[in-house]
């Protein structure tokens, strides 16, 4: 298990983490997501030891994990980091990237590296050199070449945001059950609400340095605590309690908003298409207001909007 206690850090006067504690249970996927700038990678850094802590203390499984200023090489043997910057041998084809560190018989060491390719889905690739890939393959040869050593807690910080949707949905299936399959933990920080609301079990949120919630991610994201989480996972609306006769103000995800006889009466603004429906954007006393619809509703007609299911209402 992995624990972060009361961990501070600052880079300059103002603090960029401030009282971080956080533990992961072995085997568990944990997102973490916040606003740019709200200290994801400065927390993957810290917990990796590229970065030291000024107050607080990194245990694994009860023993404390010293940073930077401990030992020279940046790093501990059960944890492997990937970076938004990954480091790759570019004259080097990719099987020997994925190899570097790996000590085997040579068998194994090959059925090894060819397990993992397969994972990223590089097979076929394997004896191009790196300097030759795009982006996006070079992020998948850093995910092989972190797996490749067996870690038990492997970081990743942003690792689909050079890959194509059409890769990047397999890509992620392949990627988690290998992961599950092995048991092994991860912490990812990420912008991209699929690789949080499928793939991990838990949500951390992050706002200025802090976090703010930390839960599973059914219940961060059913019963966010705040406009600012739901706005990390779709647009939001908070309608006021009067709009509603509701018992509080309502945060509320476009989809759970529907047209109806009864409820709060909007202008329609535009229809933005989504494939497989519309994001309707509407207005009520100056306020906006989003819902989805089937069809694209022209612009200025005034119709009515109700919660959808109707008891979200008394659970929100
Ligand atoms: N090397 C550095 N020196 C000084 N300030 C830094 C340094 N690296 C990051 N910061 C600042 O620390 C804060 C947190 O940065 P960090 O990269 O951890 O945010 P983030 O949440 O990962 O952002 P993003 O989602 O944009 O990647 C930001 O205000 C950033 O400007």
């Amino acid at each position: 298990m992995l624990q972060l206690i009361d961990i501070s850090f600052a880079f300059a006067k103002a603090e960029t983490l401030k009282n971080i504690s956080l533990d992961i249970i072995q085997g568990t996927h944990v997102a973490v997501i916040g606003e740019s700038g709200c200290g994801k990678s400065t927390l993957l850094d810290i917990t990796y030891g590229l970065l030291q802590a000024k107050k607080g203390q990194i245990l694994w499984d009860d023993e404390e994990l010293t940073g930077p200023d401990h030992h020279l090489v940046p790093g501990h043997p059960m944890m492997k980091y990937v970076p938004q910057e990954f480091d790759l041998m570019p004259f080097t084809s990719v099987f020997e990237n994925v190899g570097e560190h790996l000590s085997l018989q040579k068998d194994d060491r090959v059925s090894r590296i060819l397990e993992l390719l397969d994972v990223v889905d590089m097979s076929d690739l394997k004896d191009r050199k790196v300097k030759t890939l795009s982006g996006g393959q070079k992020q998948r040869v850093a995910i092989a070449k972190a797996l490749a050593q067996e870690p038990q807690l492997l970081l990743l910080d942003e690792p689909f945001s050079h890959i194509d949707n059409f890769r990047k949905n397999a890509l992620r299936r392949k990627l988690f059950d290998y992961l599950t399959v092995n048991n092994i933990s991860c912490l990812v920080a990420t912008h991209d609400r699929d690789d949080v609301l499928s793939f991990c079990d838990k949500t951390v949120i992050m706002q200025e340095g802090a976090i703010i919630d930390y839960r599973t991610t059914a219940q961060v994201y059913e019963k966010p605590l705040s406009v600012y989480t739901a706005s990390l996972f779709d647009e939001v609306n908070l309608i006021p309690k009067e709009w509603l006769n509701s018992e509080k103000d309502l945060i509320l995800y476009p989809h759970q908003l529907k047209i109806s006889e009864t409820g709060f009466k909007v202008d329609v603004q535009q229809s933005f298409f989504q494939g497989a429906d519309f994001l309707i954007v509407a207005q009520k006393d100056g306020k906006q207001v989003f819902f989805k619809s089937k069809q694209a509703i022209s612009n200025e007609k005034q119709l009515f909007l109700n919660v959808f299911p109707e008891n979200l209402a008394l659970r929100n």
